[in-house]
């Protein structure tokens, strides 16, 4: 366990320091985009001022064949599109820890687009062990190429090992950002039988008793990731890192993709991922709060100005618990607002 002062040490003679608060950033989306398609990452430019996150994929999804020009492709983009002046994230998804192509890929992107890429998503964490490794990397990647701002973690929870270590995860180094559920990895690890890349399950249900009469019994489609996102919201909040859902791989079903993200937001997450341009309208309004909900968040905010005592509006009861959420709230929409016009008028900010 490292002491409270080295916890922010510098990993390498030469790195810059780490940081102590996370940067502010609105994340409602991580757009993914597959940087070995000349043709996907010409649209880049185009799709990125309606996105918080650019993501280039180098994992999963990339053919074995196409992870060097895939890594070309993410050197090339950071240097084609102006993200930092767009206000946009630029985030890379590097292969797993245990592949023969993590090493040159971190070394690449530190060397080549350091000082433009925001943070590197790491798959597959399964303790903390993968983030000191990643962490003292980067450090001396940092030293050695002059990057003068720290390159941010983000791991995703994708393997029953990983869940059983998430708290020591979200707490392993101040490079975390924040950590994602990966429904798809996480149902293989843990040999659940589906073949589904999130999202729910007909079959996994709760029913009511028999009737004596033999009519029909009620039965309820349950939440299959309940458990596990319950965990890492709590471990990401009491880290003070951030949570989001993953992947939604029914590209066909915005109906679902928008229940699944909801579900995600409702339980505190930033954001989600986009796999597909349709999904980045969904997510953008559903991790911007309603501003139904705002107004009534400023309402409590207004009627307890010193965020104590009770009040009374529209016969519910507020205290300084419910002021805490409608601060939560409100915060969350100021930030949406300062970056995004159209909600800065719709919150009347
Ligand atoms: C399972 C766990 C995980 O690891 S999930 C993360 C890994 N998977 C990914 O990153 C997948 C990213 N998405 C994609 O590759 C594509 O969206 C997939 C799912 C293959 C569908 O592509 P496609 O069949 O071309 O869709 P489409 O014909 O409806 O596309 C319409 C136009 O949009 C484009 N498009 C598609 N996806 C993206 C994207 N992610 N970013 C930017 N543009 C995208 C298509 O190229 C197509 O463009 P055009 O109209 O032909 O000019
Ligand atoms: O990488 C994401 C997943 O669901 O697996
Ligand atoms: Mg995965």
């Amino acid at each position: 366990m490292k002491t409270a002062r080295g916890f922010f040490k510098p990993l390498a003679i030469g790195a810059p320091a780490p940081w102590r608060e996370l940067p502010a950033r609105v994340e409602r989306m991580i757009h993914f985009v597959p940087p070995h398609l000349e043709k996907v990452r010409a649209k880049v430019g185009e799709i990125a001022p309606t996105v918080d996150v650019i993501l280039a994929n180098l994992e999963d999804a990339i053919p074995a064949d196409a992870k060097g020009a895939a890594l070309a492709g993410t050197i090339a983009l950071s240097r084609e599109v102006d993200f930092a002046a767009l206000g946009v994230g630029l985030w890379v998804r590097i292969n797993c820890l245990n592949s023969p192509w993590h090493l040159d890929e971190v070394a690449t992107l530190v060397e080549k687009a350091g000082d433009r890429i925001d943070v590197i998503m790491v798959p597959k964490v399964e303790g903390p062990w993968d983030i000191f490794y990643i962490d003292q990397l980067l450090a001396s990647l940092e030293a050695k190429h002059g990057v003068t701002r720290p390159i941010l973690l983000h791991a995703i929870l994708e393997t029953a090992e990983g869940v059983m270590n998430v708290e020591q995860i979200a707490g392993a180094s101040p490079r975390m950002q924040g950590i994602s559920l990966g429904p798809a990895d996480l149902a293989a690890s843990r040999a659940m039988k589906t073949t589904r890349v999130g999202g729910g399950h007909p079959g996994y249900r709760v029913i009511e008793d028999p009737h004596a009469d033999g009519s029909p019994r009620v039965s309820v489609q349950q939440d299959l990731w309940h458990y596990t996102f319950a965990k890492m919201v709590d471990a990401c909040a009491a880290h003070g890192i951030k949570p989001f859902y993953g992947p939604f791989g029914a590209i066909d079903d915005p109906v679902a993709c928008e229940q699944q993200f909801r579900n995600a937001f409702l339980m505190g997450c930033a954001g989600a991922w986009s796999l597909h341009p349709s999904q980045i309208a969904i997510a953008k309004q559903v991790f911007s709060p309603d501003p139904t909900e705002v107004a009534f968040a400023k309402r409590i905010l207004e009627a307890m100005p010193d965020g104590s005592g009770v009040a009374m509006i529209d016969g519910k009861m507020q205290d300084d618990a419910t002021w805490k959420q409608a601060k939560v709230m409100v915060d969350c929409a100021r930030q949406i607002a300062a970056k995004d016009a159209e909600y800065a008028a719709l919150y009347g900010f």
